[in-house]
């Protein structure tokens, strides 16, 4: 056996068990149809169409036709794949028909016995056409998330979507005379055969780096989200109160903050249930959310106490948004009424840390409750 049959053998072993790996991922993540499914499929259909290149059979034969459409269609499921990570749902359809029309051209050299060089640059402009609709993908959608990553990525794919096509054309002009292909009848091109072991370590490791980013992203979100209310929880919020106060001691704009509780909550628990009272935190916080601007930021502090940054914000100003905030809970919904009772304060230059200003929000909130509730004191800065 020469080495060519050999090398491509172990290549497609690689290629299976990338597609095993993934479908492992898949089964973990329960998202067969999802991004992992699609890398799955890829790798699968790719190992699949390589393993039909090892036998030494005559270039043009039927295995080799299913290569072919096999590998171009491991290009449109990776695409797929990349389209769903990026949030883009994609219309079977159009997908359907390139490949439809991949399958007619091969079908038709294969009839006419048209031989090598049509059937090559099928693949080669199948793969590099879902290629650049992924570039164009990673350039649009993916760089505002990955500003390095995703450009390095596009340029990568680039690269091979050209040399793809140059080959295609190269295909088509030189016809079944060429040696560069994998499947050259009796010609043992191990540089090829490399070159695609090390471009699918490359595809595997973006692909890698895509699904590992989405995890570990939605790991920070949940860990910075409050899980009932959809508002951040405590450690959320004071990761941005920190920053805020970060910068008003260099300098920057101050900021306000407001510590919002709910009225005699205990007793809406008592009364209406555990799950009802759930239900008018949602509400408060939707309440909050809806009466602030798009800079503030809503979190749960705790119970049913609520904390809201109010970035770049005076106190007067502060004072004058907690009012509407008061009035838009105890306004809200059909379902069960609430009042708010609310403390404000503000940033100011002898607070040398951020657990000065939350006291006095703290301390104003306490005042609010003494003084019967469902009402807003400020606390100025000393
Ligand atoms: N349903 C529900 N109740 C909660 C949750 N977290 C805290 N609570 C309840 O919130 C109530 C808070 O009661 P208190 O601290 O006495 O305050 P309050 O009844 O609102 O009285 P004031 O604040 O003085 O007006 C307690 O009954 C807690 O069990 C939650 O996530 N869901």
């Amino acid at each position: 056996m020469s080495p060519q049959p050999l090398l491509i053998a172990l290549v497609s072993v690689q290629f299976f068990v990338h597609a095993l790996v993934w479908a492992m991922t898949a089964r973990m993540t329960r998202r067969p149809r999802g991004v992992e499914g699609h890398f799955a499929l890829f790798w699968f259909l790719l190992a699949a169409g390589l393993a039909l290149f090892v036998p030494p059979w005559d270039s043009g034969s039927a295995p080799r036709n299913l290569a072919d459409l096999l590998i171009v269609a491991a290009s449109m499921m990776e695409h797929r794949g990349l389209a769903l990570h990026w949030g883009r749902r994609l219309p079977l359809r159009n997908d359907a028909l390139a490949l439809g029309a991949a399958a007619a051209v091969v079908a038709a050299s294969f009839l006419l016995d048209n031989g090598h060089g049509v059937r090559v640059a099928v693949v080669c402009v199948g793969c590099a056409g879902f290629m650049l609709a992924s570039v164009h993908l990673m350039w649009r959608l993916g760089r505002a998330a990955t500003p390095i990553f995703a450009p390095v990525a596009a340029a990568g794919y680039s690269l091979l979507a050209t040399a793809l096509l140059v080959r295609g054309v190269q295909a088509l002009l030189i016809g079944s005379t060429t040696k560069i292909s994998i499947d050259a009848p009796g010609h043992a091109n191990i540089p090829f055969a490399i070159a695609v072991l090390f471009i699918g370590g490359l595809m595997n490791l973006v692909h890698i780096r895509l699904v590992v980013g989405r995890v570990l992203h939605r790991l920070g979100q949940q860990a910075k989200t409050d899980e009932l209310t959809g508002a951040l929880n405590r450690r959320g919020l004071l990761l941005q109160l920190e920053n805020e106060h970060a910068d008003a001691l260099q300098g920057k704009a101050g900021y306000a903050l407001m510590m919002v509780d709910v009225d005699h909550f205990k007793a809406v628990n008592d009364q209406y249930g555990h799950a009802q009272g759930d239900r008018v935190l949602q509400a408060v916080s939707a309440s909050l959310r809806a009466a602030l601007r798009g800079d503030d930021l809503v979190g749960r502090w705790g119970g049913e106490e609520f904390c809201v940054l109010l970035p770049r914000t005076r106190l007067h100003d502060a004072a004058q948004l907690a009012e509407r905030v008061a009035s838009r809970v105890a306004a809200s919904g059909p379902g069960i009424r609430v009042t708010v009772s609310i403390g404000v304060s503000e940033y100011g230059p002898a607070d040398r840390d951020l657990q000065a200003v939350i006291r006095r929000a703290d301390g104003a909130l306490y005042e609010a409750k003494e003084a019967g509730r469902n009402r807003v004191v400020t606390a100025a800065a000393g």
